[in-house]
């Protein structure tokens, strides 16, 4: 097998993703004593516009274009990313050659005052940074005020704690890799809150020309991982899953079954559809096209088509 001898990560630079770069960088120098393993920061629109939700300013490519302009550049030769930041169609010559073991991928509540969403009053605050988690907030909790939050988990937090929200809402992922677990007051069980495609998951981006890149990175795949991820961004793509469409997706291999759930709805008015499907969890596509036929059967493109206008 070709090795290397030296590659470059390419990550974005806020603290979360710094996490994530280190985390692979300290896997790849453990299982290639004396290789040289660099990360190289790198600031993306998606860090700098954030005045805009990122449902009015373009979605997730806004985090990765400039990763992949730095490897298409020879500057790097792997990019880190959260894969539920990863838009569902890479460019042409890119691909995801890695899934981590995920994370916890249910969302978190954080608050100072409340210990639950179910113990906050009619009219209370909850801050957001995803579609997806306003549709369930509209669902569970129409009673409760969903306000709209941008920045990293840091910068949340920090909104949270200057008053501007009365709770929060976010990835239990991020705040377990940054330390913060104990801001966690309640872990939102998935049949409330189904995480978003690929949520606490870390996905490897190459070239796809990058033959040495691709075998070192083999061993961080894990295959129970990248098979669920795959089945949630499959049911996204199908239906044309972005930042701008309240969209979740779950899988979880049971023995030699895949079960997949997901759901898509309008966070403006609360209206969503389920499915779910078991299936051969080596053929995450299949129940992928199940659970998406479902779905499509209970009005989903009319549901996303008021969503989208
Ligand atoms: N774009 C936000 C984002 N992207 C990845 C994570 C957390 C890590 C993960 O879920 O994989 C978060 C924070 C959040 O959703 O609260």
């Amino acid at each position: 097998m070709s090795t290397f001898e030296r590659c470059v990560i390419a990550t974005r630079e806020s603290p979360l993703a710094m996490w994530q770069a280190l985390h692979i960088q300290s896997r790849l120098r453990e299982a290639y004593p004396g290789a040289s393993v660099e990360i190289l920061g790198m600031t993306t629109r998606g860090d700098q516009i954030l005045h805009l939700t990122l449902s009015k300013v373009g979605g997730k490519g806004l985090f990765v274009k400039e990763l992949e302009v730095a490897m298409q550049e020879g500057a790097a030769d792997l990019a880190v990313h959260s894969l539920k930041d990863v838009p569902m169609e890479l460019p042409e010559g890119f691909e995801l050659t890695a899934v981590s073991h995920r994370e916890d991928p249910r969302d978190a509540f954080v608050s100072s005052k409340y210990a639950s969403l179910d113990e906050m009053p009619a009219g209370a605050r909850v801050g957001t940074a995803s579609l997806r988690r306003e549709l369930m907030l509209r669902m569970n909790y129409p009673h409760l005020e969903v306000l709209p939050v941008r920045g990293n988990v840091g910068t949340r937090l920090g909104k949270l704690d200057a008053g501007e929200f009365d709770a929060m809402v976010m990835a239990s992922a991020g705040l377990k890799r940054l330390g913060l677990e104990e801001r966690i007051r309640a872990f939102i069980p998935v049949e409330v809150s189904l995480p978003s495609p690929g949520q606490g998951a870390l996905g490897i981006e190459i070239c796809a020309k990058n033959d040495v890149m691709r075998e070192a990175l083999a061993f961080i795949n894990d295959p129970h991982t990248r098979a669920c991820c795959t089945a949630e961004r499959a049911v996204s793509r199908a239906l044309g899953g972005s930042c701008q469409v309240p969209l979740a997706a779950y899988g979880v291999v049971e023995g030699e079954e895949l079960w997949l759930r997901a759901l898509v709805g309008n966070h403006r008015t609360g209206e969503a559809v389920r499915a779910e499907a078991r299936g051969d969890w080596k053929d995450p596509e299949a129940v992928a096209a199940e659970v998406v036929r479902q779905l499509r059967d209970q009005g989903a493109d009319a549901i996303l088509k008021a969503v989208l206008g």
